[in-house]
């Protein structure tokens, strides 16, 4: 059986970053974040049941509304616990799908919310990858058309980063200070 090691971190720590070098190294790496959205975008059972979570305003053109959706689940932790619940079981469905026909003996999975959902326990390991919330922010607000209120509502939805270090296995110190290939080079070692 492959290892399955997974990658978490809050918003703007640089788990995408991570996840890129790794696929450029040759492993496969599934993103959530990325997947979630395609799925949301394609399983027609799940639209139904985001349309009847948020009205029909959920999607445009038939794709998901991202903004209209962000402005809700941001702000109310009912909506967001409800949409989880739809999205996550539809994630983990097309995880072990994706998972089953890798042939690789090590597979890495990347996603926002690894502890916030206790999926963590599923993994042979997971790397948390870490950086102080004032450089996630300075960095989301670069990447994204944010304002400090709408990323300090994204940061609010997860795990502090001192209780999410409390449970992961290994760290990956994305501070800008220290590099990252060097960091994950050392980490490949040890699934070796
Ligand atoms: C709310 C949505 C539409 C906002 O889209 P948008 O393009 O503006 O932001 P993006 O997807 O790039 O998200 C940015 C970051 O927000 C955080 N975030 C996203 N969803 C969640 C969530 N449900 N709970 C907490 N944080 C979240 C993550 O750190 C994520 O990487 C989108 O994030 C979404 O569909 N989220 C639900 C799916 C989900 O739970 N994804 C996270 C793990 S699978
Ligand atoms: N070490 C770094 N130096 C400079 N910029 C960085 C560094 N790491 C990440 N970034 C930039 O910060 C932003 C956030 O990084 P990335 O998208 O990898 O984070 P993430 O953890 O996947 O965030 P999110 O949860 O929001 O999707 C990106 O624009 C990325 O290019």
């Amino acid at each position: 059986m492959a290892k399955k090691i997974g990658i978490t971190g809050g918003i703007g720590s640089g788990k995408s970053m991570v996840s890129r070098i790794l696929q450029l190294m040759g492993y496969p790496v599934y993103s959530s974040d990325q997947r979630a959205k395609e799925i949301m975008n394609e399983n027609q059972a799940l639209i139904r049941s985001l349309k009847e979570l948020f009205g029909e305003e959920a999607y445009l053109d038939s794709k998901l509304n991202r903004p209209y959706i962000a402005a809700q689940i941001f702000r109310d932790d009912s909506k967001r616990t409800a949409m989880n619940q739809l999205v996550h079981p539809a994630v983990r469905e097309d995880f072990q799908h994706w998972a089953s026909r890798q042939k690789s003996p090590i597979l890495f999975q990347e996603s926002a919310l690894l502890f916030e959902t206790g999926n963590y326990k599923s993994f042979d390991a997971v790397i948390l990858v870490s950086a102080p919330e004032e450089i996630r922010m300075k960095r989301v607000k670069e990447r994204d058309r944010l304002t400090d209120e709408q990323i300090r509502s994204r940061l609010d939805a997860q795990m502090p980063e001192a209780e999410k270090m409390k449970l992961t296995d290994l760290v990956i110190y994305n501070d800008g200070n220290q590099l990252l290939v060097p960091q994950i080079l050392e980490l490949l070692k040890k699934f070796k």
